[in-house]
């Protein structure tokens, strides 16, 4: 999924993939932005849950209602211009987002952005197979068709379809794509995407641009996602057994290292997460959605500071969220809270559990650290787990979830622990001494709060309890990890 900033909500108005790759000064705008977080309504906090966000890191609306504006999932709408944000951008920026006053005008920009957009697919896609008709994809999905809809992204629509020769193909479209951001980071995503070639990384059939609408073409999984068949409408008809819950893992693993250490130029995911792993028919995981995907860098620097948090509640770092420092180590986190998904079977986020355990990490964190490993299992697959395999699985689970990025183990380590029996007893080994190790990320208790607050918006309406109880479930989360030096950037 591409996710678009409108300049409503972002007032740097370099295209995104600029930002990805920029390096940027942290300054306090991250804890400024989380406060805003904790004073939204429920009603707010409901629409923005489950769902990629991008989180402008501009001070910008601080008079404005608290909250929403920094919370604005990505809708790709036309930016709508209120006269405060004028104060905050150059007289060209604003009169460009005013409302269109000449419609031959916008018709020639459409014009313009389509070709422009054509002629970059075209020096990143060589292969003319690679270009869809859009007769073609119409015909496929039966006109795009309600009964085609197979999934809704916070950006796009994804219909099933079935080509001439038979061959099922997932047809996604990013939702109202005139705007440039979007063209853009369309072109970013497969530029990524069409580097890329793993069994367990969804590939790309192909792309077709048909006026403002930017589509790409992918094999249709017939299963569904991850997510769909752990929580959602499949749950029950796909009882995920322990083995293909263990084989998913794996599978997944080898995508990130893959993405991390394979490649020639590194890919940093950034939105790893149940719905975004396509199960084929043989219950193999499929990576999929470089919607937010970046270049990792190649520097010797490990990390890079984003201007825009982009990502989903439940998955995000806490070194990303609240520094925006964005490393291989951010897919190994949203990787551990997949690892609890598939043990537990529970979701990232559940309202309906008891305060400070809503979240998945928060909930599983104490019964690992207390030795109640077997609570975190599934009830559906209590008679069929294997323990050794488990054991490893938690292991890594647990060891992805670190909060120090520095001390977080990279993905190939994580690999060879869920590969290798002989390696738990290494793993536990180093658990002891890390007791004694020295943690260069600090963070402060009340942004650490607001970290899990933001992790668990869907759940709280009552600020103050909210507040306590994260406090509460903060502490108790964090606080045998070793601490010392404040995050330096
Ligand atoms: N190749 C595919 N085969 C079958 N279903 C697919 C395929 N690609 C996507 N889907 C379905 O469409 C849904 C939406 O996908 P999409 O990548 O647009 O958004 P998302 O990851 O669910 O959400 P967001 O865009 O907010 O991150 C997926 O969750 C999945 O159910």
């Amino acid at each position: 999924m591409a996710m678009v900033k409108t300049s409503a909500y972002n007032l740097d108005l370099r295209p995104s993939s600029q930002l990805l790759n920029s390096e940027c000064k942290y300054d306090e705008s991250s804890v400024k932005k989380s406060k805003e977080l904790l004073k939204m309504t429920g009603e707010e906090k409901r629409k923005i849950s489950g769902r990629s966000i991008s989180l402008p890191s501009i001070d910008i609306f601080l008079d404005e209602k608290p909250g929403w504006p920094f919370l604005k999932t990505a809708t790709l709408e036309t930016p709508k211009v209120h006269r405060r944000h004028t104060r905050k951008i150059s007289v060209v920026n604003w009169v460009m987002s005013l409302p269109e006053r000449f419609p031959n005008h916008h018709q020639q920009n459409l014009n313009y952005e389509t070709s422009f957009v054509k002629k970059q697919l075209k020096e990143i896609l060589r292969d003319s197979k690679k270009w869809f008709n859009y007769n073609v994809l119409k015909k496929a999905t039966s006109n795009f068709s309600q009964e085609n809809l197979i999934g809704k992204g916070g950006c796009s629509k994804v219909y099933r379809g079935i080509l001439e020769d038979g061959k099922g193909i997932a047809v996604k479209i990013l939702k109202s794509s005139s705007n440039k951001d979007a063209t853009t980071d369309f072109v970013h995503e497969i530029n990524i995407i069409s580097s890329l070639s793993h069994q367990n990384i969804s590939g790309l059939l192909g792309v077709c641009v048909q006026n403002n609408d930017l589509i790409s073409v992918y094999s249709l999984s017939s299963v569904g996602s991850l997510e769909e068949t752990l929580h959602g409408k499949q749950k029950g008809k796909h009882v995920l057994s322990w083995k293909h819950r263990f084989k998913i893992a794996i599978g997944l693993a080898e995508a990130l290292d893959y993405l991390h250490n394979q490649c020639s130029k590194p890919v940093i995911h950034r939105d790893v997460k149940t719905s975004n792993v396509l199960l084929s028919d043989e219950l193999q995981p499929q990576l999929s959605d470089f919607g937010l995907s970046m270049w990792g860098p190649t520097t010797s620097s490990r990390y890079s500071i984003q201007a825009d948090v982009v990502g989903t509640f439940g998955y995000l770092a806490p070194e990303y969220f609240m520094y925006g420092k964005v490393s291989d180590k951010v897919d190994v986190y949203a990787f551990g809270v997949v690892l609890l998904e598939l043990i537990s079977g529970r979701n990232p986020i559940s309202p309906q559990n008891p305060r400070g355990q809503e979240s998945l990490v928060m909930w599983a964190k104490p019964l690992i650290e207390n030795g109640n490993l077997k609570r975190l299992l599934d009830p559906e697959v209590t008679n069929t787990y294997e323990e050794s395999q488990f054991q490893r699985m938690v292991l890594a689970a647990s060891h992805c979830l670190t909060r120090s990025a520095t001390h977080r183990p990279n993905i190939r380590q994580i690999l060879r622990l869920l590969r290798d029996e002989n390696e738990v007893g290494k793993w536990i080994m180093e658990e002891e001494e890390k007791e004694d190790c020295f943690d260069d990320e600090v963070y402060p208790n009340s942004s650490a709060e607001l970290h899990l607050s933001v992790a668990m918006l869907e759940v709280e309406d009552d600020e103050s309890a909210s507040v306590s109880s994260m406090e509460r479930s903060y502490n108790s989360l964090f606080s045998s990890s070793c601490s010392s030096r404040e995050l330096q950037t």
